[in-house]
């Protein structure tokens, strides 16, 4: 081709660039390296080096060229991270907009002497509604203070103002909204909304006040201060299940072992200090949410370690799995001080559908403790490693049987039913 551009002799500009640059990309890859660095082609070296410019000599394949991109797999949060992001309550203040003004006007137009009254309404001021969004996941992106749009003010020529648009406040599922401490609304339902303040309504205009009595009044109002409230918003996951045991019991391995949830496991106590929520699947496409909790220690509701505020996360699990470390002396008081800080919390807490996980069963220590843990306890024990894996399947099972169980029960009623997930 090359040759064929020199016999014709052709001027260069004949030839516009981007055709050259193409016809020399075909050569180049027709032609081995070797070859092309002794041509003896009469294009001049500088015009190659020039159209060449965009070519890579040494390969033309587009995965070699191609920017090398890290694996496009999202980056696990650490832990202390996670706790920045993930919140769990929020003390909120809510003003809604004021109701825009009434106006005070009077038609006037040319050899039209009495015009009459035409000052318009303002318009009412934008609520706030606080929304549950299944997408979100955490409080964090809920801001102290809302203010709510005020409604525009009324106008001459009977123009009412705009009324204000209604601001929402997106929160995750399992939100309680409280006032001064009581309950106000449990927010457990994708799409759910409460209508928290309600905004001022609009200014009447003059127009408004003409009547037989008075067909020029001079009267107009001004809009209404919008509500305002102080809310504390918390959150309470939503799970089926939860994990409850001592720092260091190994719930967060459980947690790994029997689903897809990646929260932090290492040898320190507290580890763990947010809810994490891992989904068991079953065969049948039913899914039991599981919640892994940070650790409690002996005298937690004296706001020992970490307290027993985060209790709020299994306040809703209709099952509880106390996970037990066999390694320790008597895993048994272990249990019934477990017991003992549930009730602390909310007394009856540890009467819920239960059962007991015998955690790290490959120690050697731990086998031995198992029938006195069993003689000590009437609630069905599991036996399990979550390093290893055994037994697992056991627990997935029984997990089915109480989550079955609670679904034919108390489920029914209808009454703090946990979501579907
Ligand atoms: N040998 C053995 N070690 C285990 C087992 N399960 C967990 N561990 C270890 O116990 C330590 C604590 O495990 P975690 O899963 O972080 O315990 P945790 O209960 O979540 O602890 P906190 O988050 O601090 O409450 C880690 O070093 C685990 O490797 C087990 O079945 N056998
Ligand atoms: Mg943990």
């Amino acid at each position: 081709m090359l040759a064929t551009l020199s016999r014709v002799k052709s001027p260069r500009w004949l030839f516009p660039d981007i055709l050259l640059r193409h016809i020399l990309a075909q050569e180049v890859r027709r032609k081995p390296l070797s070859l092309l660095s002794h041509s003896s082609s009469p294009v001049s070296d500088a015009w190659r080096r020039k159209v060449s410019g965009g070519i890579r000599d040494v390969s033309t394949s587009g995965t070699l060229c191609a920017k090398v991109r890290g694996q496009s797999k999202k980056r696990e949060l650490s832990e202390k991270k996670l706790t920045r992001h993930f919140v769990d309550h929020r003390r909120v203040k809510l003003m809604a907009g004021s109701g825009g003004k009434g106006v005070c006007s009077f038609h006037s137009e040319p050899r039209k002497e009495w015009g009459g009254p035409d000052g318009g309404n303002g318009g009412d001021g934008g609520s706030i509604i606080i929304k549950t969004n299944r997408y979100i996941k955490s409080l964090a992106q809920v801001v102290p203070v809302y203010k709510g749009e005020n409604g525009q003010s009324g106008g001459s020529k009977n123009c009412y103002g705009r009324n204000g648009s209604t601001t929402y406040i997106e929160v995750p599922l399992g939100t309680v909204v409280k006032e001064q401490g009581k309950t106000v609304v449990d927010l457990s339902e994708h799409g759910q909304e409460y209508l928290a303040v309600y905004g001022g309504a609009g200014g009447k205009g003059n127009r408004f006040f003409l009547s037989n009595e008075n067909r020029a009044p001079m009267t107009a109002t001004p809009g209404t201060e919008g509500q305002e409230r102080s809310l504390h918003l918390e959150l309470r996951t939503m799970a089926h299940a939860g994990l409850v045991g001592f720092p260091n019991a190994g719930k967060s391995s459980l947690l790994r072992a029997i689903s897809n949830a990646r929260p932090a496991v290492a040898a320190y106590p507290f580890t763990t200090l947010n809810p994490h929520v891992g989904i068991v699947m079953y065969r049948d496409h039913e899914q039991v949410a599981v919640a892994d909790i940070p650790g409690i220690i002996q005298g937690a509701h004296l706001n020992r370690g970490l307290g027993i505020a985060f209790l709020r996360h299994i306040e809703r699990c209709r099952v509880l799995l106390f996970v037990l470390d066999m390694s320790t002396t008597e895993p048994w008081t272990q249990f019934k001080h477990l017991c003992y800080e549930l009730d602390q919390y909310e007394p009856g807490l540890s009467q819920r559908p239960q059962a007991i996980i015998a955690n790290k069963m490959d120690l050697p220590e731990a086998r031995d403790k198992l029938e006195t843990l069993k003689s000590h306890v009437t609630q069905k024990v599991i036996p399990v490693s979550a390093l290893t894996g055994r037994n697992t399947e056991e627990l997935i099972l029984h997990l089915r049987e109480l989550y079955d169980g609670y679904l034919q029960g108390e489920g029914n009623s209808g009454e703090g039913k946990p979501t579907r997930w």
